[in-house]
């Protein structure tokens, strides 16, 4: 990581961010910030927005206006290879892992995507201790629980030792238990790295206990902790009602 960023660093920026498809305003005119180790949710009822809006900093969708800033680049429009490249560490929905290899080569691939061999099989061997892969290390991916291989692309993630992690949905479909373990790796890798988080699971926010930035209809209607928006009558209403 970088020594010269400083915690109070803006390092991710949007300037009234639109992402529009035909009429529907799915991201209209956003200005979002998030400071360096910062951990921050993003939540809100389906249809929010808080998916586009996501998609529109990793790259994956290209905005129709506005502007997303990296640490001061303009990455609007960047593909999510680019992205990646500045050493932004992303998860996206869709699966991102080697079924036919190992748990061990998985994680040494991503590793070394970025980093030369001696650092990547540092990284590697750091990343199994951190992640407690150890016992399933030589087993095939393809063949692991739903829960275990969203670990495994987590270990990717932090393989390539990024100093930013967006994650879409990390907790979907886990169980009790191992969406607990999640919450504890996530303030993990927030140790060195800051997040965002898009995330339904409103047990699993305040596991995390970050920050939250509420979407409502493509905009941003509340950013505060989750015990402030849980109290908050507006934010009830629009999205903790039908969830709480
Ligand atoms: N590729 C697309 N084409 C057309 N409309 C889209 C597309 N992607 C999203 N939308 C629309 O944009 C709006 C915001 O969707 P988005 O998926 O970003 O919401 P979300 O907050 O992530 O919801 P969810 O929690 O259900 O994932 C919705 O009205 C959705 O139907």
């Amino acid at each position: 990581m970088s020594s010269k960023r400083h915690r109070r660093d803006v390092i991710v920026e949007t300037r009234s961010l639109s992402m529009h498809f035909g009429g529907v305003r799915a991201v209209d005119q956003v200005d979002f910030t998030l400071f360096d180790k910062e951990l921050r949710c993003l939540i809100g009822p389906n249809g929010a927005g808080k998916s586009t809006f996501f998609k529109c900093l990793t790259g994956q969708l290209h905005p129709t206006a506005g502007n997303v800033l990296i640490q001061r680049q303009d990455t609007t429009g960047a593909e999510p290879h680019e992205i990646a490249g500045l050493g932004v560490g992303i998860k996206t929905q869709v699966p991102n892992v080697f079924d036919g290899l190992s748990v061990d080569e998985n994680i040494w691939l991503s590793a070394r995507r970025w980093h030369k061999p001696k650092r990547a099989r540092a990284l590697t061997a750091e990343t199994i201790e951190r992640l407690r892969l150890g016992d399933i290390r030589r087993e095939t991916v393809g063949r692991l629980a739903h829960g275990q291989r969203q670990w495994v692309e987590l270990g990717m993630v932090v393989a390539a030792d990024p100093w930013l992690v967006l994650l879409d949905e990390p907790a979907a479909g886990m169980t009790h238990e191992e969406t607990a373990r999640t919450a504890e790796l996530i303030r993990e890798i927030n140790t060195e790295a800051a997040l965002i988080v898009v995330e339904h699971d409103m047990q699993f926010i305040r596991m995390i206990s970050s920050q939250v930035t509420l979407f409502h209809e493509g905009r941003i209607l509340m950013e505060d902790t989750m015990e402030a928006i849980s109290n908050d009558k507006r934010a009830r209403e629009v999205y903790l009602g039908h969830r709480a």
